[in-house]
């Protein structure tokens, strides 16, 4: 089954954030495709990051990439809705936060964005086959969330095998429907090729990207690693 074209998807949680915006136009100039955001609300994931007013300040800075918002929030509904107003594209969720997975799914199209569902490294992908029809994006993550500069969970691997089966045997039913699949955490350029063999098309880097010294380089490696695996 042929893959959407890949995309690498910076964090911004590894991002200078005392120059946001800048960080972001570069990472954009130096190739990247979409901008992935971090949500965290020290209740889900004891972290705790930037809601909505961040996204709708990128956007009035002039950052037209698809913004790509990773909720790591109890409950969904309200930050997703807010979200949607602020700019986001996708709109991902992780399905034990919210009470009504469906009906969050629903919300979030109906609003406008782009959906998915996130899966914890030990969380099984049982949900999905039931909602597959609104699921536009599978995000697996590949550390526990919470945090940016963890080490990739090697099961991810074997669990990206699982759902690129799942999300073909779909599309092959349903020809026309883009699903992603997107693998989040601990990804570097030296081991895109193995994940991206495992299924992935979308790809997360934060402290891989932010944290090099020429951002360029670095998604121009991810980008061949890609392309050859
Ligand atoms: O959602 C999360 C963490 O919870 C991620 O998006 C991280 O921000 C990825 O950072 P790296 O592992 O690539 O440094
Ligand atoms: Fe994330």
């Amino acid at each position: 089954m042929a893959k959407l074209a890949p995309l690498i998807a910076p964090s911004i949680l590894s991002a200078d954030l005392a120059r946001l915006g800048e960080e972001v136009e570069n990472v954009l100039a130096a190739g990247a495709d979409i901008v992935h955001f971090d949500v965290m609300d020290n209740h889900y994931v004891p972290n705790l990051t930037f809601g909505p007013t961040i996204c709708e300040a990128l956007r009035k800075y002039g950052v037209t990439a698809p913004i790509d918002v990773h909720l790591m929030v109890e409950p969904v509904d309200e930050l997703a809705a807010m979200f949607a107003k602020a700019g986001a594209t996708y709109i991902t969720f992780h399905p034990e936060a919210t009470r009504h997975v469906d009906r969050s799914l629903q919300a979030i199209k109906a609003a406008g964005c782009k959906a998915g569902l996130v899966f914890n490294p030990a969380t099984p992908l049982d949900v999905l086959k039931y909602v597959m029809d609104k699921v536009d994006m599978v995000l697996l993550m590949s550390v526990n969330p919470g945090f940016g500069g963890q080490s990739f969970i090697p099961a991810a691997l074997t669990k990206l095998a699982e759902a690129r089966a799942l999300i073909d045997a779909y599309v092959a039913e349903h020809p026309g429907r883009e699903i992603r699949l997107e693998i989040d955490g601990g990804v570097k350029t030296d081991n895109i090729a193995a994940i991206a063999a495992a299924g992935a098309d979308t790809f997360v880097a934060g402290s891989a990207i932010f944290g090099a010294k020429d951002y360029a380089a670095t998604i121009s490696a991810m980008k061949a690693a890609i392309a050859a695996a």
